[in-house]
């Protein structure tokens, strides 16, 4: 069954009103962005040549030694046929007695150095691996927090958690385990091949000839395995995506019945990467049967070969058995690299990931010129201002607006006229496609961005808090500041009576996202980190409309001490809030359409009356205003 193209799930969902069937369609929730198809645009030499550009060759040193390692052990290896030829032919059939002792103890010391090397060259091995992928987790996390904030939101993180925790280990399987697995193998293989054909070139020819048909089934095999390993690291994305989402909303799910709903959806992205990773184990393992059956079909060749030169020709047993030997040898390698090849290509399939994310364009960036912002005051101006996220839909519509130093400016109108996006300007998260954005006469496109963040505080709705200590929360963004500051900033925010009554005090944690704290709680804590923070320009999405009213009671008490000496521009839903402001900005649609304060709108009669009288007509006496639905805007608090 598919809705719009896509297969969908029939289920029972247990409803309140009893046991009911419902269709659940198997969601792809998951936001995706560019960089998770991205991947088709990187072939896998540029993949190899850059990891060994990047990655490897800062390490050519420990490289080189590892491979020197490797050569030895290979040597080794090469030398062990003619040890056994000599053993049989003048210990065997010769009786040399004095080499009866010289050859075993040869062995003995042989064997002791190949396992040094071996040993040291596993740690090199670990030292490089476990470098690359803490050079690309580095370099991720970096280029994560230094994105734009579109690209950002066009994908869910826990998708790029698991490229950072996933397939950055999966590189390093590739780049440096697999990678030196595969010339320690080769050397091995190339070494016993020398060890053949000095021996005897016909038989090894015969042992040989099986080898590309070999790789020419194996490649095939890679290529059928390059779509079920891409498909199978995109599973494991999705579902830490869906993961994430359920338990972030998992008290929505419980209130809404939908575990069983929630448990169908895990269950086809499941099935997805079960699915992928069945095609990929199965590709896998084919691998087996082609080289030992064709590992197979050489040996017996050499076996008939030898024997029939033992018994017609001049090929003496030592000869034989030491060719035996190398030729029973060879094809552990020769398999080793086959098998191999497989987690090479499933480490360029991530690195093509990993790529992608380093790879994505930044297009808020400093100028090459730029210089910190100067902040006199904290004026703000739009000019003739232009904005869209899709590059069609105009978001912002030509605005232009001053906003002097020290007003508290009030920003209402219905949802989706852009109240937010003004503010995403201002913090400059985006850059205007029209006009400019000046603070303190200053082009916030000829500034850096540091200096622009470092002079604004945005404090939200649901407030950001971090799985850290009361304190560390408090001091976010003001790094050095003292512990007589913190509580400083706490006693301005109403905030330090209840830190000083939990069991740590400032050193008590927060839990994850503030969840031991209640939402009252947690935002005098982020006031307090704006006024520890004291940047010149506040900006807020009404803090105090998700508190009960006792929780809003005292928040707003603390509001008054945060806005003095401060230009804030606050998105209002509530009346008592917009009737304090200085000036109020009217959005509708992109654009304002009325400034004022209350008493002047209110007499002009435009929208932001409407809105006003909405809410007398509502007869709310909670202080909230409404959209009147006939004035295009949705019903709802401004
Ligand atoms: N990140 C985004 N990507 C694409 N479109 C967006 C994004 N954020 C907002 N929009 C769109 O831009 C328009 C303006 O949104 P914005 O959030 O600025 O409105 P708002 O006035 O703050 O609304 P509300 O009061 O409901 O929060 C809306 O149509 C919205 O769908």
């Amino acid at each position: 069954m598919t809705v719009g193209g896509r297969p969908v799930v029939a289920c029972e969902v247990l409803g309140s009103a009893g046991r009911m069937t419902a269709t659940i369609e198997p969601i792809d929730r998951t936001p995706r962005s560019g960089w998770q198809d991205a991947g088709d645009a990187y072939d896998g030499r540029t993949i190899v040549r850059r990891i060994f550009r990047d990655y490897l060759r800062p390490r050519l040193r420990l490289i080189a030694a590892s491979i020197t390692s490797m050569v030895f052990v290979a040597a080794t290896t090469g030398a062990l046929p003619f040890l056994l030829q000599t053993a049989a032919d003048r210990i065997f059939i010769g009786k040399e007695t004095a080499l009866l002792w010289m050859l075993p103890l040869a062995i003995i010391v042989v064997m002791a150095l190949r396992s040094l090397a071996e040993y040291f060259g596993r740690i090199m091995e670990a030292t490089i691996g476990n470098g690359v992928v803490a050079d690309l987790r580095r370099a991720l996390f970096a280029r994560l927090v230094s994105a734009d904030l579109g690209f950002l939101q066009r994908t869910h993180s826990a998708a790029f958690v698991s490229v950072f925790a996933n397939d950055t280990q999966i590189v390093n399987n590739a780049a440096a385990q697999t990678l030196s697995a595969l010339i320690k193998n080769t050397l091995q293989a190339i070494a016993l091949i020398i060890a053949m054909m000095v021996m005897d070139p016909v038989l090894g020819t015969l042992v040989l000839v099986a080898l590309p048909v070999a790789v020419m089934l194996l490649g095939r095999q890679r290529k059928r395995m390059r779509s079920s390993v891409d498909r199978t690291l995109r599973g494991a994305g999705d579902l830490s995506s869906l993961v994430s989402q359920t338990l972030t909303g998992v008290r929505v799910v419980k209130a809404y019945d939908q575990e069983r709903a929630e448990g169908i959806r895990a269950d086809h992205v499941i099935d997805a990467t079960l699915e992928a990773n069945m095609q990929t184990a199965r590709a896998r393992a084919a691998t087996g049967p082609v080289t030992e059956g064709l590992s197979g079909l050489g040996f017996a060749a050499a076996i008939f070969y030898g024997g029939w030169q033992g018994i017609y020709g001049d090929l003496t047993l030592g000869a034989f058995m030491g060719f035996m030997a190398a030729a029973m040898l060879v094809y552990q390698p020769l398999k080793q690299i086959a098998t191999l090849q497989n987690a090479l290509l499933e480490g360029t399939i991530a690195a093509k990931r990993v790529f992608a994310i380093l790879d994505e364009p930044r297009r808020v960036v400093d100028r090459p010129d730029a210089r910190d912002l100067a902040v006199s005051g904290g004026g703000i101006r739009f000019e003739d201002v232009s904005f869209s996220y899709d590059g069609n839909q105009p978001v912002i519509a030509g605005i232009t607006v001053d906003i002097p130093a020290g007003r508290k400016v009030a920003l209402v109108g219905p949802s989706g006229s852009g109240k937010s996006t003004f503010l995403n300007l201002v913090l400059r998260f985006y850059d205007p496609d029209g006009g400019r954005i000046l603070i303190d006469g200053q082009d916030l496109r000829d500034v850096t961005l540091a200096s622009v963040r470092r002079a604004s505080a945005l404090l939200t709705q649901d407030p950001v808090l971090f799985d850290d200590t009361v304190a560390a929360n408090i001091a976010y963004g003001s790094p050095g500041a003292s512990r007589e500051a913190v509580i400083e900033a706490a006693r301005g925010a109403d905030a330090d009576g209840f830190i000083s009554a939990m069991p740590q005090g400032y050193d008590t944690p927060v839990g994850e996202a503030g969840g031991l704290l209640s939402g009252g709680q947690k935002q005098r804590i982020a006031f307090a980190r704006a006024m520890l923070r004291g940047a010149p320009i506040l900006l807020l999405d009404e803090p105090t409309s998700a508190l009960d009213a006792n929780a809003e009671a005292r928040v707003q008490a603390t509001l008054g001490t945060l806005f003095e000496g401060r230009t804030v521009l606050m998105i209002a839903h509530r009346l008592s809030t917009v009737k304090k402001a200085d000036l109020i900005l009217v959005f509708d649609d992109g654009r304002i359409v009325e400034t004022g304060t209350h008493e002047e709108l209110v007499a002009r009669g435009g929208l932001y009356e409407r809105l006003h009288r909405t809410q007398l007509a509502g007869g709310s006496d909670t202080g909230e205003i409404a959209v009147d639905p006939a004035s295009g805007g949705v019903p709802e608090q401004i």
